[in-house]
């Protein structure tokens, strides 16, 4: 007992000091509960006087604020901002290139200029995420987080801008401001989406600086027709509505490969001041129900690009002769296609209820492209479906003359004295403005290639001496494009070649069928004899058992 007494005795003397600790911890306690009750209700408080918006990354909106955040100068004041060179979104209107961040330059704004053949780089000044910025707008202090959803995936995030207002007029207000200077920025350059087929969603894929029309080299008339349709398709709304009509217009564009399919469409895109969602049919992934999400979430007005369109339904990218792109499915049978090793499971029924479904955008201009027209199904290039065929060919000798004037600047003759004229040669050269571009509507860029400065009658001369030695529709205008930008900065020497050339370009041709041949032929002979022996394999095994 005494024992017991003496254990418990330190513990009698101390009660008073544990009491004194407990009250001191349930003090403290019920202060900081009262002190975070007060702070949550205080910010519920300052909270119910703020109007919220909230952008995902994934609409419009949000890119139009990104580019307008990316133009405030309340970032040079704050004290944590992101600093980027390059998008990663569709408000990559401040990307660029290679090059260094030069204050003094950056200050001038001439950022977008070459400085020793480098594009400098371009800075944007970005809120960082998952921080709260404030800035001034118009009287108003807006409050902006921007936030990454799934950071992990690299996938979407999202904008939140608050403002203390009674209405939501300036939010309004910013957002309309937004993208109008976003539309201002974009309206020389084409956006290119291109299909995600792992999450059925666009990816915005870069913007593109606008092509002109006049740098795309076709027989007479071709590009005026197109774009004259696709103008009157665009205003022609009411006109389908009253006549019951899908407001959808397809063009199929099909021809030899390096002919400019690819490239009109993107200038196409340029003039019409539209963006390009591009989906390629042999991807990976791509089934009926990825197919039909992506056409439900096209924009109205937009370029839908199917590419390559033949190799679809043999899933396979390879467009020589070998690959047969002949559709699995002759009929539109609605049965999807059996799953392939890539997972694809598109069926030419599911494309075709894709492309006219209910959920296929209204007000799309529907651009497909082929190498091999033949392979086709009809059920696929039906008017209704493809209301315009384009047929590209070879390069003609008149196409041969245009893109030799496309490449090679003039000078109007009264700007040129004759000795200058006289002695312009590859030895005495000047710098002008871009070969490429100096001619072409819209072009503001100067380069410092130099190029020897020729009258319009000697570019003329020299142009048509070009066409005559070019073989009409045997080659590609890319390879002929590929020709003259070896010799950009030798317009006489590259005439005075081109014969040559034509001559070696043949001969590469020839040995180049002459080998493929040769590989096709062995690989049919060894697929023969492995056939042979697996054959004599199983006559062995039969023979055994017997
Ligand atoms: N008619 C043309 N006018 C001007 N440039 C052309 C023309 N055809 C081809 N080119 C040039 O050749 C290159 C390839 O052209 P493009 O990709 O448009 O050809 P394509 O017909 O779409 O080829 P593919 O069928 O292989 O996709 C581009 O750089 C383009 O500038």
């Amino acid at each position: 007992m005494n024992a017991l007494k003496n254990v418990l005795s330190p513990l009698a003397m101390n009660t008073g000091a544990i009491q004194d600790t407990l009250k001191l911890v349930v003090i403290g306690g019920t202060v900081e509960t009262a002190r975070r009750a007060s702070m949550s209700a205080w910010s519920g408080f300052i909270d119910s006087f703020f109007l919220t918006a909230h952008f995902s990354q994934e609409d419009y909106p949000y890119d139009w604020l990104m580019h307008w955040l990316s133009k405030q100068p309340a970032w040079g004041r704050s004290r944590e901002f992101e600093i980027t060179t390059r998008s990663g979104g569709r408000h990559g209107l401040t990307q660029s290139t290679t090059g260094d961040l030069d204050e003094e330059e950056e200050e001038q704004g001439i950022d977008d200029e070459l400085i020793h053949g480098r594009r400098k780089r371009k800075v944007a000044f970005l809120p960082s995420v998952d921080t709260t910025h404030t800035i001034y707008y118009r009287g108003h202090w807006l409050r902006i987080t921007r936030s990454k959803k799934y950071p992990d995936y690299g996938a979407s995030g999202s904008l939140k801008i608050s403002v203390v207002a009674r209405n939501n007029d300036i939010l309004k207000k910013l957002v309309l401001e937004a993208k109008r200077e976003y539309e201002k920025d974009a309206e020389h350059r084409v956006h290119i989406f291109m299909a995600d087929t792992t999450y059925g969603c666009w990816r915005w894929n870069g913007a593109r600086q606008k092509r002109p029309m006049s740098s795309i080299v076709l027989q007479p008339g071709v590009k005026d027709m197109l774009l004259a349709d696709c103008k009157d398709f665009l205003c022609s709304e009411d006109w389908y509505a009253e006549r019951g009509i899908p407001f959808r217009r397809g063009y199929l564009l099909h021809g030899v490969p390096g002919s400019g399919k690819t490239s009109l469409i993107h200038s196409l895109a340029g003039e019409l001041g539209l963006d390009i969602y591009v989906v390629s049919l042999s991807s990976k992934g791509m089934s009926d129900n990825t197919l039909t999400t992506l056409m439900g979430n096209v924009p109205s007005r937009c370029i839908l690009l199917l590419e390559d369109l033949d190799a679809a339904f043999t899933r396979s990218v390879s467009r020589d002769s070998s690959s047969t792109g002949a559709p699995k499915e002759a009929t539109a049978s609605t049965t999807p296609a059996a799953e392939t090793n890539d997972g694809s499971t598109l069926s030419l029924s599911g494309l075709l209820n894709s492309l006219d479904g209910v959920a296929a955008a209204e007000g799309r201009l529907l651009f497909a492209t082929t190498n091999h027209i033949e392979r086709l199904d009809p059920a696929l290039s039906r008017p209704g479906r493809m209301d315009v065929w384009v047929n590209f060919t070879h390069a003609t000798k008149w196409q041969a003359e245009g893109i030799f004037k496309c490449f090679f600047p003039f000078v109007p003759a009264n700007s040129v004295s004759p000795s200058q004229s006289a002695s312009s040669s590859s030895s005495s050269l000047d710098t002008v403005t871009d070969a490429s571009q100096k001619n072409l509507p819209g072009s503001k860029r100067k380069s410092t290639h130099a190029i020897p400065l020729l009258t319009e009658e000697e570019i003329s001369t020299l142009a048509k001496a070009f066409a005559d030695a070019i073989p009409e529709d045997e080659l590609s205008v890319a390879a002929l494009q590929g020709y003259l930008l070896k010799n950009k900065t030798r317009p006489r020497e590259s005439v005075e070649e081109v014969a040559e050339w034509v001559i070696q370009e043949r001969e590469t041709r020839e040995k180049l069928k002459k080998e493929k041949a040769e590989k096709e032929a062995k690989e049919k002979k060894e697929a023969e004899e492995k056939e042979k022996k697996e054959v004599r394999i199983v006559d062995l095994y039969f023979l055994k058992r017997r």
